[in-house]
């Protein structure tokens, strides 16, 4: 083992808090050697892929890599923008807004880094980024709401595969999920209740999560629960009745079954049997990216117009809204509370009592 051991944590400087948000990635480009690169990184990831690595290295590099680059280009391309990649371009702005918003309620130094599970920046890039800033405390932060090992559980791998090599290893605390927490919820119901505001309310509500294969879950990852709960407390929150919303998954990859109902399933079912107008929202992805903006916004927007639906429209993530970083910034001081060192970033006993008082009222504390 090659050990990464300069320069090391620092005596003589202060010790700053390190913030590490991870998403998932992006291609550095939009050309077709960069879309491989990526597509080979994700799809080798075993928490992404199950299948025996003897069984799919050789259909993922002889078959799957040989022509699905050229397609996903084709894709990347139509949602690329002058800053590239809009996941990578929101997250950057993402990870900004939340440094300014600690610095401002912390006492001592904080750095913000940002790493991507699959491409750049990387995780080890954005570690070596909190280590140069001498943190010697580092909260993780996968930028998903709703726990999957597919992504939160392979962030954690990303991220202890590159701690292996330090030998002068940082605290750690790694937040898991927030499907449920009330800021969420009401970040997610203030989103659609000012797109209803602008565009009026439509006959139905998607929620449309990104899919997992349906084989994951029956193995126990707790995704399809989350989003679940997710759906219900925005649901019950809008007050909107049964027979106004539904919730599907999207982004399916290959033949084998994955969580069921599919988005375009049901947006030509709901098209077909009459119903003239559609919102959906995305809330699983804390950033508009390829799976939103092309699938959801175009494809899917697409389909329900051909199937006889009349009005379509798509709730943004919730990005790089004000809310959302205050959000993000709200979970991240409540993760590290009690850390020594800091001017205890913790919530006083007021604002605790508020927001366990707002979860009872949410039915989200079980
Ligand atoms: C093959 C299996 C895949 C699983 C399982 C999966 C789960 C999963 N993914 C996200 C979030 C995102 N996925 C994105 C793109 C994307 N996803 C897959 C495959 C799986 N995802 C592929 C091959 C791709 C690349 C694009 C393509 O070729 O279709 C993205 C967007 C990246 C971007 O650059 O914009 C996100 C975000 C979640 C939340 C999830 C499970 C819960
Ligand atoms: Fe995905
Ligand atoms: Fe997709």
């Amino acid at each position: 083992m090659k050990f990464v051991d300069t320069p090391a944590y620092r005596h003589d400087v202060p010790e700053s808090l390190g913030v590490l948000l991870i998403n998932l990635g992006t291609p550095d480009s939009t050309s077709v050697p960069d879309v491989r690169r990526y597509l080979a990184e994700f799809l080798s990831d075993p928490r992404v892929v199950e299948m025996s690595r003897a069984l799919w290295l050789p259909l993922l590099h002889g078959v799957i890599l040989r022509t699905r680059p050229a397609r996903s280009a084709r894709a990347y391309e139509s949602v690329w923008t002058e800053d590239g990649s809009p996941l990578l371009a929101i997250s950057r702005r993402q990870r900004d807004g939340v440094a300014e918003r600690l610095s401002a309620r912390l006492g001592g130094p904080v750095k913000v880094a940002l790493g991507m599970r699959y491409g750049n920046p990387s995780v080890a890039s954005a570690l070596a980024e909190l280590r140069a800033a001498n943190a010697r405390r580092i909260l993780v932060f996968p930028l998903y709401p709703q726990y999957s090992a597919t992504t939160t559980g392979s962030a954690f791998d990303a991220v202890t595969a590159e701690l292996r090599r330090w030998r002068w290893l940082p605290e750690l605390r790694f937040i898991n999920q927030y499907h449920d927490d009330p800021a969420y919820i009401d970040a997610l119901v203030a989103s659609i209740r000012a797109h209803w505001a602008e565009h009026g309310e439509p006959e139905r509500l998607l929620f449309s999560f990104h899919g997992i294969p349906k084989d994951y879950f029956d193995k126990g990852d707790p995704y399809h629960c989350l989003c679940r709960k997710t759906a219900r407390l925005v649901i019950e929150s809008l007050g909107l009745a049964e027979d106004r919303w539904g919730m599907s998954f999207q982004s399916r990859l290959g033949s084998s079954e994955w969580l069921q109902p599919y988005t375009e399933t049901t947006l030509k079912q709901w098209g077909a049997s009459g119903v003239k107008s559609v919102h959906v929202l995305s809330p699983g992805f804390s950033a508009d990216c390829l799976e939103t903006i092309e699938e959801i916004d175009e494809e899917n927007r697409e389909y329900f117009l051909e199937a006889g639906g009349e009005h379509y429209g798509y709730i943004p993530c919730l990005n790089d809204a004000p809310a959302h970083l205050d959000l993000l910034t709200e979970l991240i001081l409540r993760h590290c509370a009690g850390w020594p060192g800091l001017d205890a970033p913790t919530e006083d006993a007021e604002a605790l009592a508020e927001r366990q008082a707002r979860a009872r009222a949410l039915g989200a504390e079980h």
